[in-house]
């Protein structure tokens, strides 16, 4: 599975954290993340991410480009409810694409829990049958 992971800057110590956590089944996927993030996750939980820009310079419509191509399968993405955000309508675009094409989207960590134990159950295979059939 395509998985991307994405967390504002008051909530990097939060999806580090997770990522360590559930790093086997982490890094069993294709795991995708904006700039800063990834370069946390590669750092700190030993994970191999392909990172795009940082999520002011872009890095959320990247990821974004992905979902409208349908290559996107989870989403995982820890949002700070408390601090504005210079680029939030590339933040809103990501969360309405997730909708357009139906993909998880977890924004805070008690969703990607839920999620990421769903992904370990195989819950996640549907995905592959969207895919193949396109
Ligand atoms: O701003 C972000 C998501 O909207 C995250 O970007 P960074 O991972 O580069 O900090």
């Amino acid at each position: 599975m395509n998985i991307a992971l994405i967390a504002h800057d008051k909530k990097k110590n939060d999806i580090v954290n997770f990522s360590k956590a559930y790093q086997v089944i982490l890094s069993q996927h294709q795991l995708f993340a904006t700039g800063t993030t990834g370069l946390r996750l590669q750092q700190e939980a030993n994970l191999t991410v392909h990172r795009f820009q940082s999520g002011p310079l872009g890095g959320d419509q990247q990821i974004g480009s992905m979902i409208a191509q349908n290559k996107m399968d989870l989403v995982l993405f820890f949002r700070d409810p408390f601090t504005a955000q210079p680029h939030e309508p590339d933040i809103t675009a990501l969360i309405r694409l997730c909708d357009v094409y139906a993909v998880p989207l977890a924004t805070n960590m008690g969703t990607a829990e839920v999620l990421i134990k769903g992904l370990e159950r195989g819950d996640f295979s549907w995905r592959e049958i969207i895919k193949e059939s396109e």
